[in-house]
């Protein structure tokens, strides 16, 4: 009995009148109760339970027909299943059992996962198998007959079923690859191979499966799933080949997925964007090409939208370069019509928008200065007017100019001028708000517009005027120009615009006209654009063309002004025109001249001048009284600057027959700075001839010494204004002495303008100035009050002399 107690079973015997005569130690465990209590009790009674089951009927089959039996039961009252072995014996029945309820739970799991795995391949599209490896069974479910056309019975129940089908020319590869995952210790395998249909042709299929080990690791089961993906392939294979024939076009060719994954990049796209197909395969285009994804972004909404999307984006080379790409992408669509991937061919345009930049730039922007140009300032100027009928609010336009810039560019040079100006435009950008809008007409002109200064004209005017006082005293500070230190000034001309009242070239008029009001009341100076401007500008325009007509009409007439020596000899006299205007009577030249210097009518002026200066001198070479009296011909800066200039001067000569010894050209100091080697060159010339210079206004002017050493001149004419105050203001006096001493120095003649009274001729004499011109003597005279002029003073010296 000992044996009996140390089997692993539970055992009892039983009596042929059903009692129990035995229970090992595990009976009376799994029977939970006390085998002393039981022995000698029928069993029946202590398991009543069992009467109408499995127990009572097999025992008494086993015992009445001495055969042994087995069977599973579960015993409610003790909630466990038994296994059972029943022996018939001499003595009644011997009764093994043990407890498996666990693996009948487990066999339970087992079962409903099964059966779980059964429905879904019943419900799945995909062709899903199972390979028991023991026992190397293979189940397969419909869906290898739906997909490839296999019945139940036409298929082998082994694995040959799956290995004999696939591609011969991938076989070893895929069986090597399970191979590996079983004995590897995997979890799971997939692969991608053909797999051939019953009508011989092949699939593509994508097979997924999973790897079920035994407790010690071993592989004993695989299930998997394979669906067709013959379409997509050839989809795939079909776009691929097209994006192939594209791959040498010059165009980024890029096929990418739904998740803009790249499947397909062409040597274009290589180029363009510096990486390799094999670097940006199945890579997300977001992770390499754009750094904005925003962009990107909205383009990825428009294609979904509508299918296709062009545009322009701004992605990244591989080398960190900003591209600029025009881009055409084309949503691809699954025979069901699902978008499926997406085709872009994109073009780099980097280059040409870089140019259209520059065209721009170079369309918009001056050069030398990188302000906005006249264009630009144009296009400024015409939006804020409009915006002021909408905002009620007042603008203003402010025109700058630089004072004497010519002066120093003809000096010092053109890099030296270009310096200048932009220092200049560096301190006027300070002087301004970043709303404000600052540009370079070009030359030394630049323009400032302020906009949003108010709505009330008298508030604005003084914002305006706040920011011209501050531009004056900005460019006012001294400029270090390479090595010169130099001091330059603004004149500013401001107009205000409001409400669209005038239009864009009213206001640049105005702007203009304030400037050059601004200019003509001693520079360096801000002035407003007033509406007696407008006035003046208006009869600007009638004299211009009074003036054409007058030309015509032969309204011109020349007037000389007696130029005497200090003992009273007449040396000659100014030749000064004079305009006969036929309703406003005699007109000066202060009023007309600076008008026709600026239309070019003072060309054909000046040589109805110098012909009848000319004439006129041949008209006094006739008679000996007169034959040695000098013309002084005045001469503008336009007329001297002219290329013909020389030729027009020797050609009257010529045509006249003057002596040129008579005759002395007037220059202003002004004239002079323009072109300087020029200027002496055309003197040189002439005074070959005879001709004589005289520098007019002297004083006035830049008056440096340097070119006037340099000078063929002959004659200083100290500017009156100097002249007029001589007696009472000390400097006026100062400076005439100086002109005296300095004409004597440069072996020049000197001869005083304005000399209206004796007082003044006395100081003069007394100074050591000895030709004079003015009222004293004689206003300016036509020809015949001049020659009488000539008669009363040749009696005068007679009578003295007498
Ligand atoms: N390019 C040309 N310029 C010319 C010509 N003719 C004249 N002008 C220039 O016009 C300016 C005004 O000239 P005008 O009104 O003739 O005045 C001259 C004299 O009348 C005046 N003057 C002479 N004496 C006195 C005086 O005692 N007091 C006083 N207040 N004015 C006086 O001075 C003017 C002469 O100036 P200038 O020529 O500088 O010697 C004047 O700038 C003329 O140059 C012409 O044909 N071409």
């Amino acid at each position: 009995m000992s044996t009996l107690e140390s089997i692993t079973d539970a055992f009892f015997i039983l009596n042929h009148e059903w009692r129990f005569t035995y229970l090992n130690q595990q009976a009376e465990r799994l029977l939970q109760r006390d085998r002393n209590d039981l022995v000698g009790k029928f069993i029946w009674e202590e398991f009543p339970e069992a009467i109408n089951g499995i127990f009572y009927r097999e025992y008494h089959r086993a015992m009445s027909e001495k055969c042994t039996v087995g069977f599973e039961e579960y015993f409610d009252p003790l909630e466990t299943w038994f296994e059972v072995n029943a022996y018939p014996s001499e003595e009644g029945l011997a009764v093994y059992f043990r407890d498996i309820t666990e693996r009948k739970a487990a066999q339970r799991i087992m079962h409903e996962s099964e059966e779980r795995f059964r429905n879904i391949a019943r419900a799945t599209a995909d062709a899903v198998w199972d390979w028991d490896m023991k026992t190397d069974v293979m189940w397969w479910n419909d869906g290898i007959h739906t997909l490839f056309g296999y019945s139940p019975k036409e298929i082998e129940s082994d694995i040959s079923s799956w290995t004999s089908r696939i591609h011969p020319d991938e076989k070893d590869q895929i069986l090597a690859e399970v191979h590996h995952a079983i004995d590897s210790g995997a979890g799971s395998w997939t692969g991608e191979y053909r797999f051939r249909r019953k009508d011989g042709s092949y699939a593509y299929v994508w097979d997924r499966s999973f790897i079920i080990r035994d407790e010690y690791g071993k592989a004993v089961r695989m299930l998997g799933g394979k669906n067709d993906i013959t379409e997509s392939k050839l989809q795939q294979a079909r776009l691929t080949q097209q994006a192939e024939l594209l791959d040498k076009a010059h165009d980024a060719i890029i096929i990418r997925d739904m998740d803009n994954h790249v499947s397909f990049w062409n040597k274009g796209a290589e180029r363009l964007y510096g990486w390799t197909a094999e670097e940006v395969a199945g890579r997300h285009l977001e992770e390499f090409l754009y750094e904005d994804t925003k962009g990107f972004r909205t383009a990825m909404e428009e294609l979904q939208k509508n299918g296709e999307w062009r545009g322009e984006l701004e992605p990244i080379h591989k080398n960190g370069k900003r591209l600029i790409i025009e881009a055409h992408w084309t949503l691809i669509q699954d025979d069901a019509g699902y978008p499926e991937s997406i085709l872009a061919i994109n073009t780099d345009i980097t280059q040409r928008k870089a140019a259209e930049h520059e065209i721009q730039y170079l369309a918009f922007y001056d050069q030398l200065t990188q302000l906005p140009n006249r264009q630009l300032m144009l296009d400024r100027l015409q939006r804020a007017i409009n915006a002021t009928s909408r905002n009620g609010q007042h603008g203003a336009l402010l025109f700058i100019d630089l004072d004497n810039f010519k002066i120093l560019n003809d000096t010092l040079g053109h890099d030296i001028g270009d310096l200048l100006l932009q220092q200049v435009a560096q301190r006027l950008t300070t002087c301004i708000r970043e709303s404000d809008s600052l540009s370079r007409l070009g030359g030394d002109e630049f323009v400032v517009m302020l906009e949003n200064l108010g709505g009330d004209s008298l508030e604005a005017a003084s914002q305006a005027e706040t920011i011209g006082e501050k531009i004056l005293a900005a460019l006012n500070e001294s400029y270090s120009l390479s090595d010169y230190e130099h001091q330059c000034t603004p004149s500013i001309g401001i107009t205000l615009f409001s409400n669209q009242e005038h239009n864009m070239d009213e206001l640049q008029k105005r702007a203009d006209l304030a400037m050059y009001q601004a200019k003509g009341e001693g520079r360096n100076t801000i002035r407003f654009f007033d509406p007696d401007m407008q006035a003046a500008i208006t009869n600007r325009i009638t004299l211009e063309a009074d003036l054409r007509s007058g030309l015509k009409q032969n309204d011109f007439l020349v007037y000389y002004q007696p130029q005497i020596v200090k003992d009273g000899k007449l040396l000659g006299a100014e030749a000064l025109l004079r305009w006969q205007h036929p309703s406003r009577g005699l007109v000066s030249p202060t009023e007309f001249i600076p008008l026709a210097e600026d239309t070019g009518l003072i060309l054909p002026l000046s040589e109805f001048v110098l012909m009848t200066a000319c004439n006129q001198l041949v008209a006094w070479a006739q008679h000996p009284e007169t034959a040695e009296l000098n013309l002084s011909v005045n001469i503008s800066a336009r007329q001297f600057h002219h290329r013909d200039f020389v030729d027009q001067v020797l050609g009257t000569l010529a045509k006249s027959g003057a002596n040129p010894e008579n005759l002395t050209l007037e220059l202003t100091e002004s004239l002079l700075v323009e072109d300087m080697e020029s200027v002496i060159s055309k003197m040189t010339t002439l005074k070959s001839r005879g001709i004589s210079f005289s520098l007019d206004d002297f004083g006035t002017g830049y008056s440096s010494l340097s070119y006037l050493k340099r000078l063929p001149l002959d004659i200083l004419k100290i500017d009156q204004s100097f002249i007029r105050d001589l007696l009472t203001d000390p400097s006026d006096e100062a400076i005439v002495r100086t002109v005296i001493s300095l004409g004597q120095s440069l072996e020049l003649a000197v001869i005083a303008e304005g000399v209206e009274t004796g007082e003044t001729r006395e100081a003069l004499i007394n100074i050591g100035c000895h030709v004079y011109q003015g009222y004293l003597f004689s206003h300016p005279l036509p020809i015949e009050e001049f020659n009488k002029f000539i008669r009363k003073m040749q009696t005068e010296t007679i009578t003295n002399k007498v």
